[in-house]
Order: C-alpha cells, then structure tokens, then sequence
C-alpha cells in the first residue's frame, strides 16, 4: 500500500473527475436501457458454483456508461488492487500498522497450498484446529461429551462481541435450516440483562459456554464470562467440573489459563485472524456445532470457491472488484454517504449488522456508511428515503430464488421475490409528472386539487441498485457471499489507501471507560471531565444513593 500516489493525484482518478463532472449528472440509469439492448448481458455476471446453482451478480442498473465502467477498471489497476491481492494471499504483512499478515483465506483454503508466514507454512496449524473442532463438534452432537451430571448437551452459548460474535450469531441465524438441534444462544453486551435473560432459559447440567475472544481481554466478554462461570459454580460448586462446560476460543493461552479454562479445551487462531473476517477461525465453534462440522466445511469451501474467483477472474469479471468500483463511483464522485444491504430473506436477517462491522470497522476511516434490515420489512420502514429522499442511496438487493421454506406452496416466496424485484424496478425507473396525472385523473381526481397533490406522487427514479441472487442460501453459498463482500471491502480498502485491518478507532473509548469506571465507584462528587460529563456522572451518583 505504499509508493502509490495519493487517490486525488492519481492520473486515472483525475480523468474520472473530468469525465465526471462533465457528464455525471445527465447519467440516467431508465434511458442507458433504452439506448443498450445488451445492457444486462454486458453489466452482469454469473458465477457457477459446483454444486449449488449459479450466483447472479447483476449491476446494470446503476448509473454507469460504458466509458465510465473502463476508466473505473484503470483505476483499480493503477491503485495497484492485483498486487496488493497477491500480497495478501501471499501471506505479506499488509496490515502495516500492527504488522501482520492477513490470513483469513488460509482459514478456508481447502486446496491446502501451502501459504507462508515467515517462510512458514501454516497450513499444517489451521487443519489441526479444524481437525480438533470436527472432533469436538462430533462428540457434543453425539452425546459422547457430556455434562457434569452426563447429561447431553442442548445448549451452546458464545460469549463474545464484535468479531467473537457477530459472525457466529449471522451464520447460525443464516443457516438455522441445517440446524443440529442444538440451541444457540449469543451473549455480547456488557449491559448484564443480556446474560441475565439468557440463563434465565438454561439448565448448568446441559449447558456448554463457548468464550470467544481473539486477545481474552475484552472486557465485555471478560466480564460475561465471569458472570456465566460464577453461575455455574454456585449450581455445581465442584470446580473441576467447569472444564466439562467452559470452552474457549482464543490466540490468547496464557489469559484462558489464567481464566480458568484447561488449555486443551482451547481451539487457537492466530494474530494474522482480524476478529471480524474470524468467523472461518476456531471463532466458528458455534456455528460448527449449531449446524455440524460438514456444513461448517460447506461455509469454508464457499468461501474458498470465492477466494479462487476473487484470486483469478479478471477484474471486470471479478465480483468483489465490480462491487467495489460501483461503491467507489458512488462514495468518491456522487458523494453518496451510505450504502444500503437488503436481503430478501428472512435467515440472514443479520447479514447487514455483521457487514456493519466488517465493512465499517474495516474502511469507515474513508468508506460510506453500511445499513440495512432485511425485506420486505425495511420496505414498510426507510423505503420512503431510499425512493423519494433528498440522499443518494446505492443499495445491494440479495436474495435467494429458492426458498427453504415453501410455505402455502411456495405462493410466500413468489409474493418476496415480486417485491424484490419490483423494487430495483421502481428505484430505477421512477414516476413522471405525465404518469402520476394520468394515475391521478383515472382515479377521478382533476384541478387543484390534483395539482396539490401531484409532486408528491412523483418518483425521480434513476436510483442504483445490484441484484445479487443465489439459487437457495445453503452452507456453499453463504460462505461464498460473505467472502464477496469481504474483497469488496478490501479491494476499497486498497484504492482509498486505507489499512482495513486496524481498528484504532475504537481505543480511546474503551480507555476513557476504564477511567470512568473508577470514578463511578467512589463516592466523590466528581470534578475532573468537562462540565458535561462531570454533571452526567453525578447525577448517575446521586441516583444511586
Ligand atoms: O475477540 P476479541 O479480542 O474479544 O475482540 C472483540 C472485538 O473487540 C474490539 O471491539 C475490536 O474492535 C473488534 O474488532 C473485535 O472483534
């Protein structure tokens, strides 16, 4: 990432600006159609996965010539987007300010072509650990693990947050059709009623806790783990018995020891894992045993089928690079702010909150802001803006085309994807002044009263999507879509220069709370913030007297 000219000096990006100014506000997405008949053949891409159908990446209709297209193409070579790739699947250290490499391709490499660290390979390391949570997986499906009182286990809880969590949780969610029957329960917030409700529902005698956390000193986590194993002790006073209940997944041996944790009931990763590209790591536990280690294997070859994709295609084939031009064209020369996730199925109901942190915490130094909810709900929510606001918004629209669940003969799913579809439909072609009136007039309204009404019921249209289907969401093509996103969020990462594997923003927060801390639990009248905050901490204070 060094060596390259700042984004704003490159030639390439210079001649976009031109071209941009020049022609950017007349781009209408309705009349390119118009004038293109090979419009969608052009500016989509099939992917043909080996056993689970095609995924459909279809980005025509987005404010975007041909010309445009081409010059955003240079671009990605002139930031030097190939090389930097190979670095990382090289095994480079092109996380530069916590000089480390950035691995989470090894996690899922199912070629096993050895990838260096160092010189060393660490292959051999990621398929101990997968070997070990396949085993482990197995024996709590199978009941051969068993509880304190050799009782089976039924229930799992993750407790972690951030990348120890949100990962976990949107897979387990996506994948709830492949479920094992065990019960997963997720635990991340420090607000101590999250714990509270979720052991208000569980039994310690079949009860497994999963600790996840990448260093083993968040705090949250920390103090959750705390919380849970004083739970237990004070149901089984035996201490030896937490080793049957307490598992943790960690690059941290040292901190799971002293927690308590038997180190051989640790599974490792290592520091080249970012916590929120870790859902591939020993940080999977809990998808593993929520929907069996050979569906877990599934996630990682379609991630891995992506990574080779990702690796090979070239870039105007090269999905994650096309997501990643369009972002750039929207965030840098139309200065839209935020981008939209919209997936029209209800089991990734958390796919845009996992993609807030991967995609946010990865780039937020200079990338939009991620929102999403899935549809059709976000539909009855923050349509409105999305089609008549003042905002530019590009928004994904992810479905599947077969549902796992047919209910009322698949009539449901038919009713979900027309709205899908209709929606990017809508967006894009709008409503004119002549059709709104002519609407108006049929429905027997005239004269002023028609003319009052007649610009609210105007859609400008002209507003972007992509259309992104798979054929069902299964194990493959789950792991395949997430790993998309996660080199579109890199391959922006590489042309904004920015490092999207550090997170320094979120330190001085957590800092300042530990400060906080200890002027809560005194009993002064607190003097030493500014006004603001002394005034928020003694009212605090006093209410607790
Ligand atoms: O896995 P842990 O070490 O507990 O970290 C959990 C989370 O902590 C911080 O908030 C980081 O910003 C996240 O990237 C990380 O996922």
């Amino acid at each position: 990432m060094s060596g390259k000219v700042l984004l704003s000096q490159d030639p390439v990006y210079q001649q976009i600006q031109n071209y941009f100014k020049e022609n950017g506000a007349s781009i209408n997405i309705k009349k390119i159609f118009q004038e293109d008949d090979i419009r969608f053949d052009k500016f989509s891409l099939k992917l043909s996965t080996p056993e689970d159908g095609d995924i459909l990446l279809d980005y025509s209709k987005n404010r975007i010539t041909d010309d445009a297209w081409n010059m955003l193409l240079e671009l990605a070579e002139s930031r030097d987007v190939v090389k930097t790739r190979n670095d990382m699947f090289n095994g480079e250290r092109i996380n530069i300010t916590e000089n480390r490499a950035v691995l989470h391709v090894a996690l899922r490499n199912r070629s096993n072509k050895p990838i260096l660290v160092d010189g060393k390979d660490v292959m051999p390391e990621v398929n101990a650990v997968l070997a070990h949570m396949k085993e482990f997986t197995e024996q709590i499906l199978s009941g051969v693990w068993r509880g304190y009182t050799n009782k089976k286990i039924s229930d799992v809880v993750n407790i972690g947050i951030g990348g120890s969590d949100l990962g976990p949780l949107m897979v387990s969610e996506a994948l709830k059709a492949y479920n094992t029957g065990i019960r997963s329960h997720f635990v991340s917030n420090v607000d101590g009623t999250h714990i509270a409700e979720t052991l208000k529902k569980l039994d310690p005698e079949t009860t497994l806790f999963i600790i996840a956390s990448k260093t083993f000193t968040t705090q949250e986590t920390i103090t959750n783990a705390t919380a849970a194993k004083n739970w237990f002790l004070e149901r089984c006073s035996e201490k030896e018995h937490v080793a049957k209940h307490f598992v943790a997944l960690s690059t941290n041996k040292e901190k799971v020891a002293a927690f308590g944790i038997d180190t051989k009931n640790m599974f490792e990763f290592w520091d080249w894992v970012g916590g929120r590209y870790s859902l591939w790591s020993a940080i999977g536990l809990s998808i593993s045993l929520a929907i069996g280690f050979d569906n877990f294997e599934k996630l990682l070859e379609g991630a891995h089928y992506m990574d080779n994709h990702f690796l090979t295609a070239p870039l105007n084939e090269n999905a994650p690079v096309i997501l990643a031009l369009m972002g750039i064209w929207y965030s840098n020369f139309f200065g839209a702010e935020t981008h939209a996730l919209l997936p029209y199925d209800q089991y990734l109901h958390r796919f845009a909150a996992y993609f807030q942190q991967g995609d946010m915490e990865s780039n937020g130094k200079g990338g939009p802001i991620v929102w999403g909810e899935p549809g059709t709900n976000g539909q009855h929510a923050f349509y409105q803006l999305i089609h008549q606001g003042t905002r530019l918004i590009p928004c994904d629209f992810i479905a599947p085309v077969i549902t796992h669940n047919p209910v009322e003969n698949g009539a449901m799913h038919k009713i979900l994807l027309a709205n899908y579809l209709a929606q990017t439909e809508a967006l894009m072609m709008g409503k004119t002044e002549d059709q709104a009136r002519g609407e108006l007039e049929k429905a027997g309204m005239s004269g002023e009263q028609l003319e009052k009404l007649l610009p609210h019921k105007v859609f400008t249209g002209n507003r972007p999507t992509n259309s992104i289907l798979v054929k069902k969401v299964t194990p493959f093509t789950l792991g395949a879509l997430i790993a998309m996103y996660e080199h579109k969020i890199f391959t922006q990462g590489v042309i904004w220069d920015v490092n999207s594997f550090d997170q320094w923003g979120v330190e001085l927060g957590k800092q300042l709370a530990k400060a906080i801390e200890a002027d809560l639990v005194n009993s002064n009248k607190i003097t030493s913030h500014d006004s603001s905050t002394n005034g928020l901490i003694n009212f605090i204070k006093t209410h607790w007297e």
